[in-house]
């Protein structure tokens, strides 16, 4: 059996694994990256550039019609097969050979096959012809072998051979009527793709929808599902499911509505990719998410790191944000800090440091690309309240700010702030609207700089911008930080 040895071993090709690589070679070691699948990822493939190139082009019909002008040159309807070809494009039609020629540009080694923990350092690749390879490391494993969809154990659900986020990302024809269960991110996003696209959508959800968002975002995203046709069951769960000899899918719900569709999407959360990865060789539950420490090192139930220190987990496997950018953002601090540990130089997991990955407990961004869109960064209202903190939060109506205004004729929007009081520096920021997107990088810079609310006033956003909104959160705050007296539109 042919054995070689790298610096460091990477478990899973996804975006984290590709950015973990890359940083552990740019730092001057060598790195060997094994993929089952696609080199790319979930994301790439079956996520986040499907799935938005999915939506865009309803979007951006949306806003010419906004606009009455630009509308009368609108003279057709939404191409769907145009819209599937387009995706098809942005999915590289499920080739990766532009990201593997990336990887090897970048210098690293690919293997292609299941990797499986087999040893302290040491990883069997076993292709599928059949052949294995044992590679070592002498430094560090990390595992970034992302998640899969969770299908609950809903009886007959399985047997009707639902949909997944991946099939949703990657269909090649639109289901006239398509039952999603779920109304968490990917439940909204695909209401809204398949709704645009001409599907009858009927979206099921026992915990309503977007239920982790701040709740006005979501009533606005609820209310906008419903003008578009989007039939919503926000309070109960599937109960049973069958497929019939026509094809049709029958769902019934706990309260024993029975729902018929075409097809049947399933997006009810994540499991980890971790059942066949080997972590019982190494004293650790398959199928568990892998638990990690501050420098996102492996640690077992006890909280003690796997041997020595030498097994890492970097996106969404450690399930400390399932998203792609926090878990570059990871992959960049595990790389750093494997470099830094090999070389014996100092390792900095002070908050903010450049080792630590602070940003994923204060600064989490997200951005639902339902129409209309939610941009949130750091806490809502409630998690800052549960989290002890003493906060106060202010809202204001998007669409009374003069750039909204010009963007489309009756835009409605509204974005909240939410402020530490003790330390008078925001610790989140919400915007729902139609475009509201590039919005958000703002927020995430004065969250991450700490910045206090009395510098935030000479932030002078350009008029007339959509960004007027933070001038008009920090009236309704009060420019005394410390003011406590209601505002208009202040809670
Ligand atoms: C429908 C959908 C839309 C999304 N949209 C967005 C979005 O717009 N923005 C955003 O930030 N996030 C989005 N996400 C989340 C995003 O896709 C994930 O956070 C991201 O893909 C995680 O990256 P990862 O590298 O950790 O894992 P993955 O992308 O899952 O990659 C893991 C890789 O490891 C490989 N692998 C697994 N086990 C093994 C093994 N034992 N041996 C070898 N290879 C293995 C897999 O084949 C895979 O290629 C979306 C998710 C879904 C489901
Ligand atoms: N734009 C983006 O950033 C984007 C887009 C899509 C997905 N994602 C990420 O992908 C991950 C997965 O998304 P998701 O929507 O699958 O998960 P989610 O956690 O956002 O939502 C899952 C929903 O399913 C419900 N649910 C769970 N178990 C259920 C059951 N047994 N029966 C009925 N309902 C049940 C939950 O209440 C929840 O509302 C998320 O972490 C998300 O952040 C991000």
């Amino acid at each position: 059996m042919p054995e070689d040895t790298y610096d460091v071993i990477v478990i899973g090709a996804g975006p984290v694994g590709e950015n973990v690589a890359d940083r552990i070679v740019q730092g001057g070691l060598t790195a060997a990256i094994v993929e089952r699948e696609l080199v790319g990822g979930e994301c790439s493939y079956w996520a986040c550039m499907p799935t938005k190139a999915l939506l865009r082009d309803a979007a951006a019909l949306r806003a010419v019609r906004s606009l009455p002008a630009a509308a009368q040159a609108v003279t057709g309807e939404l191409d769907p097969a145009a819209v599937l070809r387009r995706r098809d494009s942005f999915a590289s039609h499920w080739d990766d050979a532009g990201q593997v020629s990336w990887l090897v540009g970048a210098g690293v080694a690919l293997l292609r096959g299941q990797g499986r923990i087999v040893a302290d350092r040491t990883v069997e690749v076993s292709s599928a012809a059949g052949a294995a390879t044992t590679v070592h490391a002498r430094h560090a494993v990390v595992v970034a072998t992302g998640s899969s969809a969770f299908v609950p154990p809903v009886p007959g659900l399985t047997e009707t051979a639902p949909w997944t986020s991946r099939q949703a990302a990657s269909a090649h024809a639109v289901p006239a009527r398509l039952t999603i269960v779920g109304g968490g991110v990917v439940g909204t996003e695909m209401a809204t793709a398949y709704s645009a696209l001409g599907a009858r959508v009927t979206l099921v959800s026992r915990d309503g929808i977007l239920p982790t968002v701040e709740p006005f975002a979501a009533a606005r995203v609820t209310a906008a599902l419903e003008k578009a046709g989007v039939e919503l069951y926000p309070t109960t769960a599937p109960a049973e499911a069958r497929r019939d000899g026509t094809g049709a899918v029958h769902l019934t719900l706990a309260d024993g509505t029975t729902i018929v569709s075409d097809e049947i999407l399933v997006a009810t959360g994540r499991t980890p990719n971790t059942t066949d990865l080997g972590l019982e060789r190494i004293g650790l539950a398959p199928g568990d998410w892998l638990r990690v420490d501050e420098s996102l090192r492996v640690v077992d139930a006890e909280g003690a790191v796997v041997g020595d220190g030498w097994l890492y987990a970097a996106g969404d496997v450690n399930r400390r944000a399932l998203l792609t950018h926090q878990g570059k953002y990871q992959a960049r601090a595990v790389g750093d800090t494997i470099v830094a540990r090999a070389r014996g130089t100092e390792v900095d997991l002070s908050p903010w440091g450049r080792h630590a990955a602070t940003a994923d407990d204060r600064a989490v961004t997200q951005v639902i690309f339902s129409d209309p869109e939610i941009a949130a960064v750091g806490l809502t209202l409630r998690a800052a309240t549960d989290t002890g903190l003493d906060v106060r939060a202010v809202e204001y109506d998007l669409g009374a700010v003069a750039g909204a205004s010009l963007h489309a004729d009756g835009y409605e929007g509204r974005a909240s702030m939410v402020v530490d009081v003790s330390r008078n520096v925001l610790v989140g920021f919400t915007v729902v609207g139609p475009d509201v997107a590039e919005l958000l990088q703002a927020a995430t810079i004065a969250i991450v700089g700490e910045v206090p609310l009395e510098r935030l006033w000479h932030a002078v956003p350009a008029y007339p911008t959509m960004s007027e909104i933070w001038l008009r959160l920090l009236e309704t705050y009060g420019r005394d930080a410390h003011s406590r007296t209601p505002f208009p539109g202040a809670r």
